[in-house]
């Protein structure tokens, strides 16, 4: 296991400080003045990603003492100790080998003495057959018909991913194929969902980890209900349910035939398992071989962050600009801005990989932490952001440091349309950096009393990166470059990103309550906000 050390107690971390007092009075502005070969020195190029960090309130000794606090935290340790399937997630005993899900090297990776490989491969195979009977019309529903509806039940890890890639890549749909995802309880998302399929044309994955999750076995057991209510019979479950999960007992319980099962490990986090037959649901719908190149993609990042130098390794630049605003200059939140329509569940996604992750205030020697960790993660799509929120980033009172992501070549290149989308992206980095001075406002004829109103600060840091196209192995090496910022952010942070503890009690107090809900006699057992509220509930209905 990698040292555990405390980042404030580094000597970086005070030089960072002080080195802080002074940046907080830089205006990038002036580096860019200073320096016309800025952007050279600060972007990298990775594949077919540029990726731009110049806007960024640094200079090199800033990126320097960053780094040599990475050093100081044991950054290499902890990198080494993940791809060498230590069991860095120690509160649940488990290692974290995401990475070995696109392993496309197949170099073995020995997990307690056993290369976990073979299995992976195994599954892999197994998605592919699963992949040529469906797109082949060979998997025939209980009426002879193929299949055509695909309908993911999950939620969470178990969804997010799926939704955001299979959004993400629309235009690699397989033809002929409709996918669908059901994650809330609200028994609206089912029904609406059931509305758009035909019983014996779907197949129906219940994709759940644990195959525990509430929310989850509701929803496949109201399909289940719903399969048998519309000419299905018990044994036609086999040929129209198949389960992704960890837990092959209660697949088996809730009757789905185990040869329909894709199985995954406990060493797969569920916000990190889109990689692994969680996405049965992605290579339904675009094909076997784009999922391949999608995990083409991420492996290609893995290698980069595995091999790569500090100075020039994209996550670890991308983790210590984060940690730059939110550790020295009080930022709380970051926001992720697609310049993409098909990506507009990215931010949705990067919400619980990194607020899972990272949102923890006890360190890895069980102490409370004195500094910011994980950040609040949100954004959408440009330029709709612009017209919402884009207000607060330029003028409000909160420093938001945020990723603008475009592909220079669109997939619906319809008249002018991409140029004046792009224009915006280019625009809008450019705004917040440079801000307008009052001296500029005047120029342009404002009238006195209007001037205060139009000034903008500026200064407001942004990334870019700019991918030649979204394309499967493009947005697989996307992916992991963010997955692997957030690792590097909690090394740091000296926190278990691995976990998620934090999502018990709800659980707890839900299952408590509902019993409760039935009945009309008062419920007394809670404080009285929530006594007044169930009972308010039980009154109305
Ligand atoms: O795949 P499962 O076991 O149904 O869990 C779903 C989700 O629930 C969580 O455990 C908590 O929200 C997530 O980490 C996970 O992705």
């Amino acid at each position: 296991m990698f040292p555990s050390v405390q980042p404030t107690a580094t000597k970086a971390w005070q030089q960072l400080q002080a080195h802080a007092a002074d940046m907080q009075k830089t205006h990038m502005r002036q580096l860019f003045a200073e320096d016309p070969q800025r952007f050279s020195a600060f972007s990298l190029q990775f594949e077919d990603i540029l990726f731009d960090y110049s806007k960024n309130i640094l200079t090199p000794r800033t990126l320097q003492l960053l780094q040599e606090l990475a050093r100081e935290c044991k950054l290499d340790e902890a990198v080494k100790a993940m791809f060498g399937a230590e069991k860095i997630n120690a509160t649940e005993n488990r290692a974290v080998l995401h990475t070995a899900l696109r392993n496309r090297s197949n170099q073995p990776v020995l997990l307690d003495g056993k290369d976990v490989m073979p299995e992976v491969n195994a599954v892999l195979q197994q998605m592919e057959d699963c992949c040529k009977r469906i797109h082949s019309g060979a998997w025939k529903g209980f009426s002879g018909k193929r299949i055509r509806y695909i309908v993911n039940i999950g939620i969470g890890g178990s969804d997010l991913g799926p939704v955001m890639v299979t959004e993400a890549l629309r235009p690699y749909w397989v033809e002929g194929i409709q996918t669908y995802f059901v994650s809330n309880v609200d028994g609206t998302h089912i029904a609406e969902t059931l509305k758009k399929v035909k019983a014996d044309e779907t197949l129906f994955l219940i994709a759940s980890k644990t195959f525990t999750t509430q929310e989850t076995m509701t929803n496949a057991h109201s399909a289940r209900t719903w399969f048998l209510s519309q000419g299905g019979s018990e044994k036609d479950i086999a040929l129209h349910f198949a389960a992704l999960s960890t837990n092959e007992k209660a697949v088996k319980e809730f009757g789905i035939d185990t040869k329909n099962m894709f199985a995954f490990w406990d060493w797969v986090g569920g916000r990190y398992s889109l990689w692994s037959a969680i996405g049965l649901s992605i290579a339904l719908t675009i094909g076997f071989d784009h999922f391949s190149a999608l995990l083409a993609g991420a492996h290609a990042t893995d290698q980069h962050f595995r091999d790569t130098p500090f100075e020039r390794n994209i996550p670890v630049i991308m983790a210590l600009t984060g940690l730059w605003y939110g550790n020295f200059f009080g930022a709380d939140s970051e926001a992720i801005l697609p310049y993409d329509q098909y990506m507009h569940r990215f931010a949705a996604y990067f919400q619980q990989g990194n607020m899972e992750s990272n949102g923890k205030y006890v360190d890895r020697t069980g102490e409370a932490v004195a500094y910011q960790t994980g950040p609040i993660v949100w954004g959408e799509p440009g330029t709709n952001g612009q017209h919402a929120f884009y207000q607060l980033i330029h003028q409000g009172t909160k420093m938001i440091p945020c990723d603008f992501i475009a592909p220079a070549i669109s997939h619906n290149p319809l008249s002018d349309h991409h140029p004046k989308l792009l224009s915006n992206f280019f625009a809008q980095t450019e705004a917040l950096m440079n801000g307008k001075t009052a001296e500029e406002v005047r120029a342009e004829g404002t009238p006195e009393e209007l001037v205060p109103y139009k000034v903008f600060t500026g200064n407001r840091p942004t990334n870019s990166f700019l991918l030649k196209q979204v394309t499967p192995r493009s947005l697989g090496a996307l992916i992991a470059l963010y997955e692997h910022k957030i690792f590097v952010q909690g090394a740091i942070w000296n926190i278990y990103s691995f976990d998620q503890w934090g999502v018990e009690l709800g659980k707890q107090l839900a299952n408590k309550i509902l019993p409760e809900l039935s009945g009309n006699s008062a419920v007394t057992s809670h404080d009285s906000s929530t006594n007044g509220l169930i009972n308010a509930y039980k009154s109305m209905r």
